[in-house]
């Protein structure tokens, strides 16, 4: 039966690592997956998921408008796809995590979601609220802040490296703007 998963963590835990490598194990089998990435997420290229190990692989683009139930049932219907994996899955809207539990419950195609769980502020986005309350299977992925602990938080630096407590939800970028951290030190960083 397929089933919708949430695979969730700070950044720098290995999620576009894990994607391309669920690509690769459905390819090497002879199957055919399908890969979105968030248009607004350019850091790599357009077009294109990317993983700081330096494996990549061509992606589907999407944003806030695209109905994702119609595009994949167009493409299922083109080519039977086996699998859909979303990077970046934080920034899809509520509507979109709606349509993807479609693609699992009309279409029967597993879709594998990768992304944060929260923002800079330690607020949920959008996409992930929606996957946390609605996918069969929650996934949390590690990495480790620089004391050792479990980093689930993630800290937005200014250019002088000061943690920032304000601002617009959504700014892409890499390590020169965000650091992972445990909740200890994401506090201690914004000095609560
Ligand atoms: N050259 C490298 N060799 C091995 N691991 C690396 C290398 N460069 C980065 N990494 C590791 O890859 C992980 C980041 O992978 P990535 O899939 O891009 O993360 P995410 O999508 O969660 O931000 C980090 O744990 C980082 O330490
Ligand atoms: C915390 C936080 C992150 N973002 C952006 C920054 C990156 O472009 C992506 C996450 O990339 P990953 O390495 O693939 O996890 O999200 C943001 O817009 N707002 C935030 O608060
Ligand atoms: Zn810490």
């Amino acid at each position: 039966m397929a089933q919708m998963y949430f695979y969730y963590s700070a950044m720098n835990a290995g999620k576009s690592t894990t994607l391309l490598q669920s690509s690769f194990n459905y390819r090497e089998r002879g199957m055919t997956p399908v890969i979105f990435t968030a248009a607004i997420d350019d850091r790599y290229g357009k077009g294109k998921v990317s993983s700081r190990i330096g494996l990549q692989e061509e992606a589907e683009l999407f944003n806030v408008n695209d109905d994702l139930y119609a595009r994949m049932q167009d493409m299922n219907t083109a080519k039977k796809v086996d699998c859909v994996l979303i990077d970046e899955c934080q920034f899809l809207t509520k509507e979109q995590v709606y349509q993807l539990t479609e693609v699992v419950d009309k279409l029967h195609i597993p879709v594998l979601c990768y992304g944060l769980r929260s923002d800079f502020r330690g607020e949920l986005f959008e996409g992930s609220r929606y996957l946390l309350a609605w996918a069969d299977k929650l996934v949390e992925l590690k990495t480790i802040c620089h004391c050792g602990r479990k980093a689930n938080m993630v800290i937005r630096q200014d250019a002088s490296g000061k943690a920032i407590a304000d601002g617009d939800q959504v700014e892409i970028g890499g390590n020169d703007r965000y650091v992972s951290v445990c909740r200890k030190h994401y506090k201690e960083a914004l000095e609560r």
